[in-house]
Order: structure tokens, then C-alpha cells, then sequence
């Protein structure tokens, strides 16, 4: 009976969903309640086959429009943050009451890039989503884009739900979007083919990706899916993308839509978002003794092996570290602001204690904070 289906989705045991704003609205602009209960079925009945399932859900900018007198998401960044904050209660309220049909208890999560990336935060997060799963709860995660900044938005939720899927330790993430699939063209495209397995990158190298096709809610596209597959399957996650109306065929493991298989292996989660999502604030030069030292021995960088510093961070900030031809190896959160380092340059851990004090004993970016690029 479960000949042909995929052992990734049946074996699974935690589970994240994303769903995009695109499938969860109407045409008009408003978020479609039966789009809502017929996912959230879906989502009840992989539960009750022993499942643990996070959803990710998009829609809180598009569920706030029709409220505002909004016919389209806003440019700015306020007003998106504006319609977010009106969209976002009444987005979990609709889920709240169709999963309370299934007698289960939704919990909101709403996460910013620190919540990813700084240690403490990130041991934070993966205890609430512990518990919550503990408790029976289903967490239902968005960014939180009321107080989302530019700069710290993860600007995507394709990318927040491989993050996410990493954190929680998933085993398979499911993307459900508007279109059943990778296609090798852009699917509006005569001829455009569904892709069936992603094995590796050489797979989607004849794949071409057109401008997203949502009449202006979703913000991702297929790009943001393709990398944020390439995130999930390179942490050992497997992925399925599928349309959102295949959703309880795809979560039964029937072979529809793309699968990306998992290619690589665990990775701590905020050097996953390291290595994938941040922008760097800055640029550490290093010498080629100190590129070997962190790309093959993977130690911490110490002030003797820099050469030059470019770019305004701050300590705690992401920096990218660069060999004496200024190519990146190496990514990493720094101990010092960008002011503090000419003066460090090229002197020993021991010279600057004795010359500086026990704070400059430190290591510029600790191996622990450091992700090869
Ligand atoms: N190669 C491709 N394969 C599949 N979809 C593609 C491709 N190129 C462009 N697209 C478009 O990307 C859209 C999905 O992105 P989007 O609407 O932003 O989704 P969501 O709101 O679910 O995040 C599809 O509707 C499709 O038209
Ligand atoms: N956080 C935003 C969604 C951003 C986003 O990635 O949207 P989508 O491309 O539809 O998944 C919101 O809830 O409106």
C-alpha cells in the first residue's frame, strides 16, 4: 500500500510546513478561510498519524490589507510593518479556531534573525519550540514584521522555515505553494517540465526561475524555495515542494511535486544562517598563514594573522574573512568594533594583554562563530 510513496515523508516524525501567502489567498486579496481549513485538516490528519508539525505560515501582510482599505501590499516598509501587526492577529485566529475543531491547541511564534543567530536567543527559541511540541501545542511561525527593520528581516519565510526546520531538528520540510513544483522554465512557459527528484546542485543547473507569480502578496518566488531547499537538504533535511492543494497527498509521501534530497549533514543553525543569510557588516583582510589556520585547521582567528580591516561593525556583528586577493573563506560574528582592530593588527594574544589589558587577550572571531564559506 505504501509502494511508491517516498520513505522521506512517511518515516517522518517532525515535520515543518510552510505555506505562502500566494496559496493562502483569493483573488479579491483576502485570506480564503476554506484555503485555511483545508491545510489545517491536512495538518490534523499528519498529527494523528504520530507526527509533530510545525507550521510556518506567510499571509500577515495580505490578511491585513483588505482591513486597512488596502488594494495591494504596501511599498514601505511601515506600512507592510502596519498591515503585519492588523494581519497577523487575525491570521492566527482563523487557524486557532480550525484547529480547535481538531481539539488541538495552536501556540504563535514570531521570530526576528537574532533569534537565530545569537547563541542565547537561539537556545531560547529551540526551548520554546521544545516545549510547545511537548505540550501537544502546534507552534505557528511567521517573521515578526511589526518589528522587522530592513536589516534584520530574514526577508523570505522559505528561508525562516529552513531555519526553522533546522532548529526544531526536523526531519522533512514541506514548502506548499501556487505551483506544483520546480519546473526547468518558468511553469507559465510552453514546454516547462516539472522537475521529480533534485539530487544534488548539477540537478538544477538547467533550471530557470521566472518572477514570482502571485499578483502581489507573496514576496519569495521559486528563487527563495530553491535556496532555502539548498539550506534544509545540505543540513540533511529532505524537502518536498508541492501546491498547496496537494498538500495532504504530499504529506502522505505520493510522489507529487519536487523532492530535494538531503545532501549533506547537521550543521549548528546560526552558522547555517551565517553562511546563507546574513549580510556581512565588514571585511577582515588575513594573511595567508591565517587562511590556512581557519580553512584547514578550522581555528578561531586571532589578531596576529589580520592584515586590514574594512567596513563600520560592531562587536557581535557578521564580518566576512578574506585572503591577501580579498576573496571571502569565511564568515563569522567578530569580538570587537571595526575601530578597535588597526590597532590590533599583526600582535600576538600576549602582547596585547600585556600592552592593552585581559580583554584584548581575545580571539577576533571565535571558531565556534566562524562558518567556511
Ligand atoms: N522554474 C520555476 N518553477 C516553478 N515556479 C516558478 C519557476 N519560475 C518562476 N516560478 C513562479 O514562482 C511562483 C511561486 O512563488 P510565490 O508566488 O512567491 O510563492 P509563495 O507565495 O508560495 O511563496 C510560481 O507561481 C511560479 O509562477
Ligand atoms: N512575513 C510575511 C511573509 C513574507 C513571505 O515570505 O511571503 P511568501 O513569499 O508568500 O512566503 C507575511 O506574513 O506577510
Amino acid at each position: 500500500m505504501t509502494e511508491g510513496r517516498r520513505i522521506e515523508v512517511t518515516v517522518a516524525r517532525r515535520i515543518v510546513v510552510k505555506v505562502g501567502s500566494s496559496s493562502l489567498t483569493t483573488a479579491a486579496g483576502k485570506i480564503d478561510p476554506s484555503t485555511v481549513s483545508r491545510l489545517v485538516d491536512v495538518l490534523a490528519a499528519a498529527r494523528l498519524r504520530g507526527a509533530e508539525v510545525v507550521l510556518v505560515s506567510s499571509g500577515a501582510i495580505a490578511a491585513g490589507l483588505a482591513p486597512l482599505g488596502l488594494a495591494k501590499r504596501p511599498r514601505g516598509l511601515a506600512a507592510q510593518q502596519a498591515a503585519a501587526s492588523v494581519g497577523q492577529g487575525l491570521l492566527v485566529h482563523r487557524y486557532t479556531e480550525e484547529l480547535a475543531r481538531h481539539g488541538v491547541v495552536a501556540g504563535q511564534v514570531l521570530l526576528t534573525l537574532d533569534d537565530v543567530t545569537r547563541r542565547s536567543h537561539y537556545r531560547n527559541a529551540y526551548q520554546t519550540f521544545a516545549k510547545l511540541l511537548e505540550l501537544g501545542v502546534l507552534p505557528i511561525v511567521n517573521e515578526n514584521d511589526t518589528v522587522a527593520t530592513n536589516e534584520i528581516r530574514f526577508g523570505d519565510n522559505d528561508r525562516l522555515a529552513s531555519l526553522v526546520a533546522h532548529l526544531v531538528h526536523a526531519d522533512l520540510l514541506v514548502l506548499l505553494s501556487d505551483v506544483d513544483g520546480l519546473y526547468d522554465a518558468d511553469p507559465r512557459e510552453p514546454g516547462a517540465r516539472r522537475v521529480t527528484d533534485v539530487t544534488s546542485p548539477a540537478d538544477l543547473e538547467q533550471v530557470r526561475i521566472g518572477s514570482t507569480g502571485s499578483a502581489g502578496v507573496g514576496t519569495g518566488g521559486m528563487q527563495t524555495k530553491v535556496e532555502a531547499a539548498r539550506i534544509a537538504t545540505g543540513a540533511g533535511i529532505p524537502v518536498v515542494l508541492a501546491a498547496a492543494d496537494q498538500a495532504a497527498v504530499a504529506l502522505a509521501g505520493e510522489p507529487v511535486g519536487t523532492l530535494f534530497h538531503a545532501t549533506g549533514r547537521r550543521q549548528p543553525t546560526r552558522l547555517l544562517w551565517l553562511a546563507h543569510a546574513t549580510d556581512p557588516q565588514g571585511t577582515l583582510l588575513l594573511d595567508p598563514g591565517a587562511v590556512r589556520a581557519v580553512v584547514e585547521r578550522h581555528a578561531s582567528l586571532l589578531a596576529a594573522g589580520i592584515t586590514g580591516v574594512i567596513g563600520a561593525f560592531t562587536a557581535g556583528d557578521p564580518v566576512n574573512l578574506a585572503g591577501p586577493d580579498g576573496v571571502p573563506v569565511a564568515r563569522g560574528l567578530v569580538n570587537f568594533d571595526a575601530d578597535e582592530v588597526p590597532r590590533l593588527l599583526g600582535r600576538s594574544s600576549q602582547d596585547l594583554k600585556r600592552e592593552l589589558g585581559a580583554a584584548y587577550e581575545r580571539e577576533v572571531v571565535h571558531r565556534d562563530d566562524l562558518v567556511l564559506l
